[in-house]
This record gives C-alpha cells, sequence and structure tokens, in this order.
C-alpha cells in the first residue's frame, strides 16, 4: 500500500516521491529574498524536480504576496497558501520590520530562519538548504557576530574546512564558470597574511573533491591566480608569489597527479579564457578554459564571475555534509518591495541544489 505522511505546514507527502526534499530559507525579509523566492516557485520547472519546504515567516510571506501582487500578475508569484511553510515564530518583531531597511528585527528573524533550517536538515528532514540573502549588517545588529550565512552553516554542522564557490552556466554556449575563494569576508590588508601554503592546500582538496564528485570532472584542470599584479613581475612587484606561491604550485603538481594545475595566472588576464568560454568566441574554444578557478581574494573572483552572472550564478558552500546552494545577489534593500527583482539567481540556485543532491546519493 502507497503511504504518506503529513509536514509540519500539514501538507500531504508520499514517501515513495523521490524527488530532492529542499528547504529554502526567507533570507532578510525587508531585502528582496522574499520576492525572489514567491517567483521562483511559480516555475513549474522549479518545482516539479524538487519538494520544497520554505523555512520563514508565512505572514511575512503573504505581505510580500499582497504587496507584489499590486504590480503583477498572478502567474508571476506562487500563493504562499500553496506552498509548504516551514512556520518560524516571528511574532514579537515583526512590526519592527520595514522593507528596504536592514535592522537588528530583519536579523533576527533570517538568522532564526537559518537556525531552523540547518536543525532541520541535520536531523534529515532535508536534503539540502536553499539560502535567500541576508544583510550580514542585520545579523551583527541582532548580535550575530557571524561574517556570513557560510560560516554558520560550517560551525553548525561541525565542520572547520569548507569554501566557497560559486558556479554559473552559461546562457550562451553552455560552458560552466566555477571560482572558489581562497580567502572571503576580510579585509583586504589582511589577505596576504591569511593566505599559506597550508590554506591553499586545503582549499584546493575541497575544490578538486567537489569537481570529481559532484561535478564528475575526474582528472579536473584548475587555474590559480597570482596575488601581484603581473603575478610579482619575479619579486618585483610583490614577493608572495616568489616566496612561497611557485613552490607551493610545483608541490601540489608533484603530490597531485589526479589533476593538472596551471598558475599562477596574472590576476588580470586569468579572466580571458573564461570570458571566451562563457560569451563564445569564434578564436577560441571552451577547451582551453579550466574546469575550475582558484581566486585569492573575495573580489578577485567574484568581479568576474558577476560581470558574466550576476542574473545566474550560484553561491554554494563545499565541505558540508549537506548540500547548500544561494543566490549570487545580496539582499537589494534600494529595489525591495518594488517587484523587480529578478529570481534567475534563485532558480539557479535551486537546480544546482537538486542535481547536487542527486549526484550524491
Ligand atoms: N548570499 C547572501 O546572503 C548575500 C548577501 N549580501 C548582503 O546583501 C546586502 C546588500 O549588498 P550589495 O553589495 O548591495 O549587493 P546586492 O546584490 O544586494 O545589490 C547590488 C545591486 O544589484 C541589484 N540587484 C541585486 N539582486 C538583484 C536581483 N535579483 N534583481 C535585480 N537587481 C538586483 C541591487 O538592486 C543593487 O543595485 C549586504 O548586506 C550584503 O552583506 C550580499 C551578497 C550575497
Ligand atoms: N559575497 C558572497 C556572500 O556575501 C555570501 O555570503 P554567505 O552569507 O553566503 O556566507
Amino acid at each position: 500500500m502507497e503511504k504518506s505522511f503529513f509536514t509540519e505546514s500539514g501538507s500531504i507527502l508520499r514517501n515513495d516521491d523521490l524527488r530532492p526534499c529542499l528547504a529554502v530559507t526567507l533570507g532578510d525579509p525587508a531585502g528582496i529574498g522574499p520576492e525572489v523566492i514567491l517567483k521562483a516557485l511559480a516555475d513549474r520547472t522549479v518545482t516539479e524536480s524538487c519538494r520544497v519546504t520554505v523555512v520563514g515567516s508565512r505572514s511575512l510571506l503573504q505581505k510580500t504576496y499582497s504587496q507584489l501582487r499590486q504590480f503583477l500578475p498572478a502567474e508571476s508569484l506562487a500563493d504562499p497558501d500553496s506552498l509548504s511553510i516551514l512556520d518560524v515564530d516571528v511574532e514579537c518583531v515583526e512590526d519592527k520590520i520595514t522593507v528596504g531597511f536592514a535592522n537588528a528585527a530583519s536579523g533576527a528573524v533570517s538568522f532564526a530562519f537559518l537556525e531552523t533550517a540547518i536543525d532541520k536538515t541535520l536531523a534529515n528532514q532535508f536534503q539540502g538548504i536553499v539560502t535567500g540573502p541576508i544583510a550580514k549588517s542585520a545579523w551583527q545588529a541582532a548580535g550575530h557576530d557571524y561574517p556570513g550565512q557560510t560560516e554558520l552553516l560550517a560551525q553548525r554542522a561541525g565542520v572547520g574546512r569548507f569554501g566557497m564557490l560559486f558556479v554559473a552556466r552559461s546562457p550562451h554556449t553552455g560552458w560552466t564558470l566555477r571560482t572558489l575563494l581562497a580567502t572571503t569576508h576580510i579585509p583586504l590588508c589582511q589577505v596576504s597574511e591569511l593566505l599559506t601554503p597550508e590554506l591553499m592546500s586545503w582549499k584546493l582538496d575541497l575544490l578538486v573533491e567537489c569537481l570529481q564528485e559532484d561535478f564528475g570532472i575526474a582528472q579536473p584542470r584548475i587555474a590559480v591566480a597570482g596575488l601581484n599584479p603581473h603575478s610579482g613581475e619575479q619579486g618585483k612587484l610583490g614577493i608572495e608569489e616568489k616566496y612561497w606561491l611557485n613552490p607551493w604550485l610545483e608541490w601540489e603538481r608533484k603530490r597531485r597527479s589526479d589533476i593538472v594545475l596551471d598558475g599562477p595566472i596574472p590576476p588580470d588576464t586569468m579572466w580571458v579564457k573564461p570570458g571566451q568560454a562563457w560569451f563564445g568566441n569564434q578564436n577560441s574554444t571552451s577547451f582551453s578554459a579550466h574546469d575550475g578557478y582558484l581566486a585569492l581574494y573575495h573580489d578577485q573572483g567574484l568581479i568576474p564571475v558577476k560581470l558574466m552572472a550576476f542574473d545566474r550564478a550560484i553561491n554554494t558552500t563545499i565541505g558540508l555534509p549537506f548540500v547548500r546552494t544561494s543566490p549570487d545577489h545580496g539582499t537589494a534593500f534600494d529595489i525591495a518591495g518594488k517587484g523587480i527583482a529578478n529570481p534567475t539567481s534563485m532558480k539557479a540556485a535551486l537546480q544546482l541544489a537538486v542535481e547536487l543532491v542527486k549526484q550524491r546519493n
């Protein structure tokens, strides 16, 4: 006999439904998270591929829906009444949340949404989490001292080694850009001090494992960026390449026979081939672009990612015991509540989460 059970929101799940089970956190309710989620979940190609539970607040989602329905047709938004929602209690702060403005109340609830999703995922209720964007400043205002969602996810999962990987599939050529950041949310003046051969080795190991196991690339080709202009120009424009990055690359090439490792590639030219592979160029082939790029700091990796793919790149945390993806954009307070937020990156984050869950099972 076919069995079924009830979710916390009361909807019925059949246990012969093998589609990935995903938690989608609402993010900061003052930003565009609720809007891009309602728009993404209005797309049947997304909802048919997975079982989604929104971890957030039914009343906040309902408010977003009513606000946006003033400008948008019914078919462009999922109706909250049709969604499975894990309702986190926000009643005591709800009236302090103002669309377009981050504050302690919006930070407190976005933190609670993510904490709830992590707890339920660690308890095997979900196979992956897709996070809506949060404002780090709002988390700080609410007393949660984390650089971002990545660090909270890693801490709660008990993981010390994790990475921030951006993935984007070109709509022009189908080529996939994958960029791992060696360092993330730190001041620029601390980058050189924090970059060490040890850090680079475990970031490289994470990237290789992800390319091989999540993306099925047996012998990945990986490009590592230099730090200084022209990769230091033999020590004349910076010493990191000469002192440790070149020797580290030599050592890794001997240690790992299962990859092709190129670098240090001068950081300005590193993105020429990915750009050609992304946009398509008759004089080049995507074959010359790499399977993975290791950028040494946040903006070195994210300026090219966002130039090429701001509307569709996905941020995924590697090294966790479960799948986590997120759109690449932030809370976009400047356009929140206006109905003009583009949901493509949120849809891509849902689609990648589905692919990664399937690949890992
Ligand atoms: N995954 C996450 O939780 C992320 C959170 N953030 C947070 O977001 C906040 C705002 O950061 P910003 O640097 O201003 O970046 P942002 O991505 O929120 O906005 C940058 C620009 O892009 C536009 N934009 C962003 N997403 C859009 C979309 N889906 N459709 C149309 N236009 C869009 C915005 O209107 C703005 O002009 C910060 O507090 C930051 O910490 C930033 C990046 C990722
Ligand atoms: N710039 C990427 C970003 O801010 C993502 O942060 P996280 O909240 O996913 O850790």
